[in-house]
């Protein structure tokens, strides 16, 4: 649904030219809700605005349902953007215009008859639950019902891509999962391919298929949420994943561990943390690391969450025993795709 091929954007600065997106390529398919998140400054906004060449880049081709955007002369440009509606951080609504007429503005920009205008935003409004507000103005309604506004707004077009730049940034925690619910509803009713920009896991957590990340203009790492969480490659990725799942086991559990290696009495003891997620997770593979290699487990920190209905984990285990027992019990894990990490106590 959309391709973006050695896109860079470089913005002139007082202080020389701004390298904000450093040779991006990415493939985002029909159907799919794709996150790409980073830090501030990172080059997200950049990115979001490429998509519908809000920024029209230095470099590279953006395909976005067959067609390279950058080829498109203005009118041709124009229609093509009615296939991607967009959702931003501050709603960006009309103050002056109702619920109602604030979501129907991209049809009456488009020149659509009043009667026709009706029959596209009232099921919207139901669809984002709104009806009963239709008569408001913004600043007599909440922010979270704000941004159901820009959502309905954003689907009067029709569009085939919804792209979301931070759009649940300035809510709170309760009124972000209703929001984010509600794309992922849009998302699945629709049809729609969703791309969303957020500097929070939680968001990609609770409704990405699929992520990348971003960091000083380049895609460092991307996959399925799922398996970015059980296995982050990059440092960016392993802290922004660290407020979900954190990375470093506590001091307590370190210490407890050296009391354990102490205790000793042959044989060698080591701290594993194993991640595991799908159906891995609900096989037993610690009574099996008992059972058929002998060795005595310690369960010490853990964490067993989901991600669009796929479980995983992360446990912390202090495994002793045989030396060579233990060696075979890590290479049986690792080949059923359970990732194990040796962890060291030092320090
Ligand atoms: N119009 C502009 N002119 C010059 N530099 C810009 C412009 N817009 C963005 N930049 C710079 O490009 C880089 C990427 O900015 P961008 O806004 O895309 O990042 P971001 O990840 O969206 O950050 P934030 O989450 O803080 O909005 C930053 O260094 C920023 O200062």
């Amino acid at each position: 649904m959309i391709d973006l091929r050695g896109i860079t954007q470089i913005y002139p600065g007082p202080q020389g030219p701004v390298e904000a997106l450093r040779g991006i390529d990415l493939h985002i398919t029909p159907g799919e809700v794709f996150g790409i998140i980073g830090r501030s400054g990172a080059g997200k906004s950049s990115l979001v605005r490429v998509i519908n060449l809000l920024n029209r880049p230095t470099r590279g081709e953006v395909f976005v349902a067959g067609r390279d955007l950058t080829l498109l002369n203005d009118a041709d440009l124009r229609a093509a953007r009615r296939d991607i509606g967009m959702v931003f951080q501050h709603f960006n609504l009309l103050s002056s215009r109702t619920v109602f007429d604030n979501a129907a503005l991209p049809l009456e920009l488009a020149g659509m008859d009043k009667a026709a205008i009706r029959g596209r935003v009232n099921p919207l409004l139901e669809l984002v639950g709104l009806s009963a507000l239709a008569d408001r103005y913004p600043a007599q309604i909440s922010g979270g019902q704000k941004q159901r506004v820009g959502i309905a707004r954003a689907l009067a077009s029709r569009p085939k891509v919804l792209l979301s730049d931070e759009a649940t940034s300035a809510l709170d925690p309760e009124t972000t999962r209703s929001i984010l619910a509600l794309l992922r509803q849009v998302n699945k009713e629709l049809g729609l391919t969703v791309v969303l920009i957020t500097h929070q896991m939680q968001v990609i957590k609770q409704v990405a298929d699929r992520v990348a990340v971003i960091d000083a203009g380049r895609i460092v790492e991307q996959g399925p949420v799922i398996d970015v969480f059980t296995r982050p490659q990059q440092p960016i990725t392993k802290s922004l994943i660290d407020e979900i799942v954190p990375q470093e086991l506590p001091a307590s559990v370190l210490d407890h561990v050296r009391h354990l290696s102490g205790q000793l009495q042959g044989g060698v003891g080591q701290l594993l943390r194993l991640s595991y997620s799908g159906e891995r997770a609900y096989q037993p593979i610690l009574s099996r690391l008992i059972r058929e290699h002998g060795l005595d487990l310690s369960i010490l920190h853990g964490q067993i969450d989901e991600i669009q209905d796929q479980t995983f984990g992360s446990l912390a285990v202090y495994a002793s025993g045989d030396g060579a027992r233990l060696q075979n019990a890590i290479a049986q894990l690792r080949g059923e795709g359970v990732v194990v990490e040796e962890v060291t106590t030092e320090g």
